[in-house]
Order: structure tokens, then sequence, then C-alpha cells
């Protein structure tokens, strides 16, 4: 078994969890549409609109099932990518970084959209990882309410354990538009999150050689 966590690592061990209830699986998606369809309509009908009109009496049912089947389908643990791994037999031993993975998830305090890109990157143990598993790793988390600063540690969390290696890191660099539309409305701003394990946090080399490689001059200690 391979140590996955080094001191301050532990420090943050099990924190990055999604707050789920323990009965959170207990009804189905279907029972979960009929549920939200329900609560959509009285929030329409609550804001006074006309639930008869041919254009919005379907809306409540197109909301459920968005949100159970699609953008918080991360929250079905069903729904998560298997992580195939395979040797590496050619020995490739410098990092890889997948960058600009499309980033559409949901905050979770306002439930609208947080849009951006992840940049993700890991050094080989022995075993490396189908590109496009990372891409899918960052989807699964990104649907659901989420705030980044956790989106990007269970990012960072999933590959570790399907890499069975702690050198592994992330960056987003995302709008919110609960920031940007409302609220404040500062449409400029976006937010920048990076989640550093193993020699990503300790090789300040390492971390310049991922930053260089994402173009960010961003510094993060
Ligand atoms: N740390 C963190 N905060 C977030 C994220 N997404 C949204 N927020 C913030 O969550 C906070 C919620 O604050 P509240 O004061 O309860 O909500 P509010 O009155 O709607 O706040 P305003 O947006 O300032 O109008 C806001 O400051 C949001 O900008 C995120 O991913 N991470
Ligand atoms: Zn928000």
């Amino acid at each position: 078994m391979n140590d996955l966590s080094d001191n301050d690592d532990d420090i943050f061990s099990g924190r990055e969890h999604t707050p789920l209830r323990d009965d959170a699986f207990e009804k189905s998606p279907e029972e979960k549409v009929e549920i939200i369809k329900h609560h959509f309509h009285q929030i329409m009908e609550t804001l006074g609109m006309d639930m008869t009109d041919d254009s919005l009496k379907d809306s409540p049912g197109r909301v459920a099932k968005m949100y159970v089947n699609e953008i918080f389908g991360g929250l079905l643990p069903e729904n998560r990518p298997g992580i195939s791994t395979f040797s590496n037999k050619y020995k490739y031993r410098q990092m890889l970084v997948e960058k600009d993975i499309t980033v559409y998830s949901f905050c979770e305090h306002h439930f609208l959209p947080i849009i951006g890109k992840a940049h993700v990157a890991y050094i080989s143990n022995g075993e490396v990882i189908g590109l496009s598993k990372i891409n899918r790793i960052v989807d699964y988390y990104a649907k659901r309410p989420q705030v980044q600063e956790r989106l990007t540690m269970q990012i960072v969390s999933a590959l570790k354990e399907g890499l069975g290696t702690k050198d592994v890191a992330c960056i987003i660099d995302a709008k919110h538009l609960c920031v940007n539309c409302r609220g404040i409305k500062d449409t400029a701003s976006s937010t920048i999150t990076a989640e550093l394990s193993g020699i990503f946090r300790t090789n300040p080399i390492t971390r310049q050689e991922f930053l260089h490689y994402v173009g960010t001059h961003a510094k993060f200690d």
C-alpha cells in the first residue's frame, strides 16, 4: 500500500467530502425528479408565473431532470468514472499536464454556474492514466453543488487514489456567476484555487514547472 499522505496533506484528509446526509441515496433518481418537479412548480407559482402557459408548464419537470441527471449527476456514486490506468512501460519520468479542462459547476450558495478551466498534473509512480479520465474526473466532481476550493481538492484526492501517488496538482481558474451577474456584479473577476500535493507542494521547482506549463504566474505560498 502506497503512503499517499504527508504531514500537511493529513490535516486536510477527509475535509474535501461533499456534505451529504446518510440517507442521500435512499430515494431513486426517478423519485427525486418527481419531488423536485413538485417543489419547482411551487417556486414558479409563488413567483406569480402562469403555470398553464404552454412554454412554462413543463419547466418544473425539465429543471428536475436537469438537476438530478445532468448538472448534479456527480452526486450519484454510480456516475463516478472508472480510472483505468496502465503500467508506465515506457518509463516516462516527467510530469504530465492536462490543461484547459472545461469546468461547468454550480455554486452551492446560490446555485448559479461556475465556469472555467482546470489544469491537472501528476508524476507517475509506475501507473499512467488514460488522458480522458482526467477530464472525466473533473466533470464528475464539478457536477455537484460546489465551492471551488472543495472541487479542486476532490479532483486531487481522486487522482491520488487512482494513480497511487501523492504527486498530483490541480489549479482551477473560474468565473462565478453569483459574483459576476448579481450581488457585487463584478464581471471582470475570476477565482483561482490550487491544490498541490506531494512534490508539487514541497518542491518549488516542480511547482514552477507546472505553473509555467499552464501559463499562470500566480504564486501559491
Ligand atoms: N469561498 C467560496 N465562496 C464562494 C464560492 N462561490 C460563491 N461564494 C461566496 O459565498 C458567499 C455567500 O455569502 P452570503 O453573504 O451568505 O451571500 P450573499 O448575501 O448572497 O452575498 P453576496 O454575493 O455578497 O451578495 C458569497 O460571498 C459568494 O461570493 C466558492 O466557490 N468559494
Ligand atoms: Zn454563489
